[in-house]
């Protein structure tokens, strides 16, 4: 369940009146989420009924959310199918509901799909290259807050819940990430407005068609590569109950590399630097994986995901990555 904070009927309506989207109908508690208290609202404005979603942002505080919200309503005027948030008279897009900052925005057709073909890997490829070109001016800055620095503070703390052999891989893959980030071609990456966590779940689809892109609340500024690599790392990987789980998908990856490079092609840095992104990305989502199963906060993490899945991913793209620099070595004529 995700409604941690109730909002009464009679103040939803207010902000909703004081939004211009009319007059509010029906307000229904969304079961799915574990961050924010979200509803559904139904409003009907000249007689047309409209559906939003109402948020409640109960982890972020007023400081970090305009640029997420921002982030959003720059997208979305531009063409990006992701929700965008309502504003009041004074242009104004972020809200307070029962003393909490809360948001109003457009609810997207479809539905998530959990088990995505080539064709749906190549529209959330060609899709994230068309964002990152339309978040180029955005001009707000905030780091990933779940980048680097995070990942070298939280390797100490979830180290105790390890075993050997899981201790070794983080720390050994800790070291390699702060190497590579300390070269030049990474840091001369192409930057901008990253979503950094653009998984199954925070895309809808209606049959074939991509609806949108919703959950903004890991974005910040970052690589596009960072970006790519997540999205390849859930998309693109065999899930759950097929029998490889954490595996890479070379159908998946390949159409949607090739889509994203058909709006946007990589850089040879970038090509080149992928399989150390993969397994960054990989580093990134066991590790905040970990923290919520072992340090759960307050109420909130009712089903914490599998840190498993993230550490057979991170062993994959580790593996793969070494494939790969030897036989470069071996085609260069240096021994592998
Ligand atoms: N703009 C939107 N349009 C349609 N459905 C939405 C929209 N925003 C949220 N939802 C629905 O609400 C559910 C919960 O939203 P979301 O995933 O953002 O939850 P959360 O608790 O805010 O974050 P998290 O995914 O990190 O738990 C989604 O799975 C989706 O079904
Ligand atoms: N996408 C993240 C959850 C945070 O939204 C995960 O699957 O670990």
């Amino acid at each position: 369940m995700a409604v941690y904070t109730e909002v009464p009927q009679d103040e939803a309506a207010a902000l909703l009146r004081e939004l211009q989207l009319g007059e509010l109908t029906a307000l229904r508690g969304i079961h799915g989420g574990i961050e924010n208290t979200n509803y559904f609202a139904t409003t009907v404005l000249d007689g047309i009924e409209t559906e939003h979603v109402l948020t409640v942002f109960e982890r972020l505080g007023f400081e970090q959310l305009p640029y997420y919200l921002r982030l959003m309503k720059h997208l979305a005027l531009k063409g990006i199918p992701v929700p965008e948030p309502a504003a009041n008279a004074k242009g104004e897009i972020l809200h307070r509901l029962q003393g909490k900052p809360a948001a109003v925005v457009n609810k997207l057709a479809g539905h998530s799909e959990l088990r995505p073909s080539v064709v749906h890997c190549e529209a959330v490829g060609a899709m994230l290259a068309r964002m990152h070109l339309a978040g180029q001016d955005f001009a707000m800055q905030q780091p990933n807050l779940r980048g680097l620095p995070w990942w070298n503070e939280t390797v100490p703390v979830v180290l105790p819940y390890l075993n050997e052999e899981q201790a070794a891989l983080i720390r050994s893959e800790l070291a390699y990430q702060n190497h590579v980030a300390a070269q030049p071609a990474f840091k001369a990456l192409p930057q901008g407005p990253v979503h950094a966590d653009l998984f199954r779940d925070n895309v809808m689809f209606d049959g074939d068609r991509l609806c949108g892109f919703f959950d903004f609340y890991f974005a910040g500024n970052d690589s596009w590569l960072f970006d790519l690599a997540v999205t390849l790392n859930d998309w693109c990987i065999f899930h759950g109950d097929e029998a490889a789980d954490g595996l890479h998908d070379e159908r998946r990856a390949h159409a949607m590399l090739a889509a994203y490079q058909s709006v946007r092609p990589l850089t040879a840095a970038e090509r080149q630097l992928l399989p150390a992104m993969l397994r960054a990305g990989a580093l990134r989502f066991w590790l905040s994986r970990l923290w919520d199963w072992h340090l759960p906060r307050e109420a909130a993490m009712l089903k914490p995901h599998d840190p498993g899945h993230f550490e057979r991913v991170l062993h994959e793209r580790v593996h793969q990555a070494r494939a790969l620099a030897e036989s470069l070595r071996g085609a260069s004529g240096v021994p592998a």
